[in-house]
């Protein structure tokens, strides 16, 4: 029950729908329990004593009854109905809310697939619960209650008979509980790792398809659905155990009255109506007994469902706002950039050293910063910490001399914009994909940051123009189209600080080179950093930081790091194998002699 309680939250406000639909099934359960009564009174007070004239009036009594019983099970459906989707949206959107609220680091290992699945199903069980199955486990403790109290009344020997049943029958319950909660979980759980499948199959279709490895995905599969399969067969398994008993036990209370009161009618202490209406009570009184095992299944599911989302709805946010955090002024904001003995390591990832290690860098407003390194030295890390992807593990790094920690996240990031290598677009317009970070702007303000980025010639040749809808992730465009649309929406939200995290890397050294133009003409006095494997990219940057596995082992301009033996000039010496003459002046010793001179990047 401490599931339900820790979501009270989402059902409480609505508690007069949960009365309603509780009460609704109550009140309608207990005019059923009427009907019995009505039969005695037709048997024992009209057919027996052939006194017909009151048949009339117990019918109309028994219409009656319906009526209202049809009343109250709408009342039920109604509130459950409503009390169950009321439900289901406050936590759908409290997920997604909180799944907007994550860090990076919470999605450098959460799967997709596994998360849409507790979004779908896992609320869908907590919705049918709450709605229906809660009442619906209410009414057969109210139903016990009632029954035997009327049956009691009628009879209190037989009822003290056939009312043993019941701790037996909630023995089994309990135990047939905790044999098939395990089974539930393992299910959701499977249920995840099938979708994770299907989703990243889909993604990855053109990896797939380009190793020819679809047989071994189908094999990947297969071993997850046999999972799946096997969990349902241990299901059905259990079921099968528990199901006969609790029907045979049930049957055998019924054998029991039938035989007690037969026996009693025979001799004369009980009547013929008593006796049918006591077997008519203790069949509505099993038949939801019949149905305990389906009830409590519905619990035990929505409870496992109900763990999943609470543990997705409890993650903690590692990137937060502080209280009293900063908001940024935006007229105000400069861009000056400190990052001051910057070490930092990925905490999923202990095993590793750290991605970064006392990084420093003095970066004034309108500079221009380039980044390189190889694969994995930490540049990546060293840009996203400025925008608190992760928060830096120790050092400091600040914007305008306030540590970024300070300043509250949605400020801190206005004023910055990202592009990555991998361009991600969503599956609308262009001309939506590129208004993305400022909804507002006008269709002049879009064509000319589309311009900039080298994006307007293509796009305007597109049959639709702006109007495209762009497939799942920008389908149906080249790696560069998406790029420059990428690099678009940045320019449109005219940053105090833009980066360039290996951007123009799909893009011919042409059309590069005018996105550089453009791109130094829109950021003038404003910070640019940019990580790049090419020299040409990086050579008018103001500073360029050479790293190697989180360390800085050079820094300074183009000609002055050509000059020295290192990383760097080894980069440019490959790039540039038909123009050697930059390199023919003799090289300056640089303090920190590279031992990552034969070292390449990509
Ligand atoms: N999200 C992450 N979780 C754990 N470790 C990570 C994560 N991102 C990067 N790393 C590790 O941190 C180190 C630095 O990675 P980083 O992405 O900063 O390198 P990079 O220089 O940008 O590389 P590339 O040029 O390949 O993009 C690497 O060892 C990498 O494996």
């Amino acid at each position: 029950m401490d599931i339900f309680r820790a979501l009270k939250s989402y059902y409480w406000q609505d508690k007069g729908l949960l009365l309603g639909s509780v009460l609704g099934l109550a009140i309608a359960t207990a005019l059923g329990l009427v009907y019995p009564l009505l039969l005695k009174t037709l048997i024992d007070d009209m057919i027996i004593p052939e006194e017909f004239s009151g048949v009339l009036k117990l019918s109309l009594v028994a219409v009656g009854i319906i009526v209202v019983k049809a009343g109250f099970q709408y009342v039920h459906g109604f509130s459950g109905g409503r009390l169950g989707n009321r439900l289901a949206y406050r936590l759908r959107n409290a997920c997604y809310e909180k799944l907007q609220q994550l860090s990076f680091s919470y999605y450098d290992t959460a799967k997709t697939g596994d998360l849409m699945s507790r979004l779908t199903a896992d609320i869908e069980g907590i919705r049918m619960f709450i709605g229906f199955g809660f009442a619906q486990l209410l009414n057969t403790a109210f139903l016990l209650v009632f029954g035997f109290s009327m049956m009691f009344y009628i009879d209190w020997t037989i009822t003290l008979i056939t009312i043993a049943i019941v701790p037996v029958l909630a023995v089994i319950a309990i135990k047939f509980e905790q044999n098939i909660h395990p089974v539930f979980r393992a299910i959701r759980s499977a249920v995840g790792r099938l979708t994770v499948r299907v989703q990243e199959n889909v993604t990855g279709v053109r990896t797939v398809k380009s190793f020819a490895r679809e047989h071994f995905e189908i094999k990947k599969f297969v071993k997850e659905n046999e999972e799946y399969r096997d969990n349902h067969l241990e299901l059905a398994n259990v079921w099968a155990k528990y199901f006969p008993v609790i029907e045979l036990i049930a049957n055998l209370s019924l054998a029991s009255l039938l035989l007690v009161g037969g026996w009693r009618v025979i001799n004369g202490v009980l009547s013929l109506g008593d006796l049918v209406a006591l077997t008519g009570m203790l069949g509505l009184i099993i038949a939801p007994l019949w149905t305990l095992g389906f009830q409590i299944n519905a619990y035990t599911q929505s409870k496992a469902s109900g763990e999943r989302l609470l543990e997705l709805l409890n993650q903690p946010i590692s990137v937060k706002n502080v209280a009293d955090s900063l908001v940024l002024d935006e007229e105000a904001v400069k861009g000056n950039i400190r990052y001051d003995d910057v070490s930092f390591r990925f905490s999923n990832r202990d095993d590793l050293p750290s991605a970064l290690l006392g990084f420093n860098l003095d970066a004034p407003a309108g500079s221009v910063i380039g980044f390189l390194g190889g694969t994995g030295s930490g540049k990546s890390t060293a840009v996203g910490l400025l925008m608190r992807s992760y928060d830096v593990g120790e050092g400091s790094l600040t914007l305008d001399g306030v540590d970024v920690r300070h300043i509250e996240l949605a400020s801190l990031r206005r004023q910055i914009a990202i592009v990555f290598q991998e361009s991600f677009l969503f599956s609308t317009t262009i001309k939506e994909n590129i208004s993305y970070g400022c909804p507002d702007a006008s269709m002049e303000e879009i064509v000319e940051a589309a311009r900039l980025a080298q994006a307007d010639g293509f796009i305007s040749e597109l049959p639709l123009g702006y109007d495209t809808i762009v497939g799942e992730r920008g389908m149906g465009l080249s790696g560069g189209q998406k790029q420059r649309i990428a690099i678009a929406r940045a320019l449109l939200s005219k940053p105090k600080i833009l980066i360039l995290d290996d951007a123009t890397s799909a893009l011919d050294m042409e059309t590069e080179h005018e996105i550089q133009t453009a791109i130094r003409k829109v950021m003038a006095g404003r910070s640019v950093f940019m990580i790049a494997h090419r020299i040409s990219t990086l050579r008018n940057s103001d500073e360029i930081i050479v790293l190697d596995r989180g360390h800085t082992i050079q820094r300074g301009k183009h000609d002055k790091l050509i000059k020295q033996p290192g990383l760097y000039r080894e980069t440019y010496r490959i790039q540039y194998a038909d123009r050697p003459e930059e390199l023919d002046q003799p090289p300056v010793r640089s303090d920190r002699n590279s031992s990552a001179e034969s070292r390449v990047t990509g």
